[in-house]
């Protein structure tokens, strides 16, 4: 048997990938900053679904499999109830619909704060139930021994800072961060305890401009700006907020699409063709053979 193609995990040892392909790597992610600069910044959305992967993966780097489902799929108050087998499951659904992007999945509250061996507990069964290459934790100087644990042990690891929500019950709310030098100098400082403990990319989110530029030009590892700045190595955006599915989002959303209102149009066309018994219309109806 041939050893050049990639085989899929998901797939039969004697089914390889038809056309060989790779997937991106999250060493060619780490490479798109040199000497400090990003010349391509990288492109993340999240993705929660097989046939949601399918459609975004052509055009990201990284799609990010983001404890915020808790709130987007699960209609949860915040993400803190979200849980390691919600995360795994919609994780192998993302790795199913892509072939491209690197999957990154969020590790949820709970599932690694203990200690950094209850991470790599928590960190390897999400990597072993869905094929993702890299996990996502929140925290930065507190995170940092962990990081470093299970980035040593041969788990790449994506650190976030700044508004980080799985600390909506010490943070009070979802306001931006950065505001007073003591916070700002502790956003700083979080981010570089993150690149020293070996992260491959740092995401801040909801931090006002200038730290979050700070932050992009002190660490030598890809800055991932969410509510940040356009000078970030990368963006990345919740892609149902992108697509307008949701009323109220936060205010660095920009609605690139009105998807809610397409939905609830189609719906209602729907409704009245029921209502009206015209459909199913002949096209839609099995006639027996005659
Ligand atoms: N759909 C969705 N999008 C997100 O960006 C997101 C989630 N869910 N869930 C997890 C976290 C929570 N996030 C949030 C949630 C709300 C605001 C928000 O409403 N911010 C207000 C200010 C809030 C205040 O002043 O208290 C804003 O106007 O931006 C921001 C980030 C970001 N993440
Ligand atoms: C918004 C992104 C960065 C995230 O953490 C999530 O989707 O949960």
């Amino acid at each position: 048997m041939s050893t050049t193609f990639q085989l899929d995990s998901a797939t039969s040892r004697a089914n390889p990938t038809p056309a060989p392909m790779r997937r991106l790597t999250v060493p060619a992610i780490r490479d798109r900053k040199q000497d400090g600069k990003t010349e391509e910044p990288v492109v993340m959305l999240t993705a929660y679904t097989a046939r949601q992967a399918q459609l975004l993966d052509p055009h990201c780097d990284v799609l990010l499999v983001g404890d915020s489902l808790g709130q987007v799929i699960y209609g949860l108050p915040s993400t803190i109830p979200v849980t390691l087998e919600m995360m795994a499951n919609h994780a192998a659904a993302v790795v199913r619909g892509s072939y491209h992007s690197v999957v990154v999945v969020d590790m949820p509250f709970g599932s690694y704060e203990q200690s950094p061996e209850q991470a790599f507990d928590s960190a390897a069964r999400l990597l072993k139930e869905s094929g993702a290459a890299a996990v996502k934790l929140e925290g930065g100087e507190a995170m940092a021994e962990t990081v470093s644990f299970l980035v040593n042990r041969g788990i790449p690891v994506m650190g976030h800072v700044g508004l980080t929500p799985q600390a909506v019950n010490v943070l009070g709310g979802y306001r931006a961060r950065g505001r007073s030098d003591a916070e700002a100098e502790k956003i700083v400082a979080d981010a570089v305890a993150l690149e020293q403990a070996g992260a491959f990319v740092v995401v801040v989110e909801g931090v006002v401009e200038p730290i979050a530029i700070e932050v992009t030009e002190t660490v030598s590892c890809v800055v991932i700006g969410i509510g940040a700045s356009a000078k970030c190595d990368g963006q990345v955006l919740v892609t149902d907020d992108m697509l307008g599915m949701f009323e109220r989002v936060p205010r660095f959303v920009k609605r690139y699409a009105d998807m809610a209102e397409l939905v609830s149009d189609t719906a209602a066309k729907y409704a009245e063709e029921v209502r009206a018994r015209t459909f199913p219309g002949p096209e839609q109806t099995y006639q027996p053979k005659r």
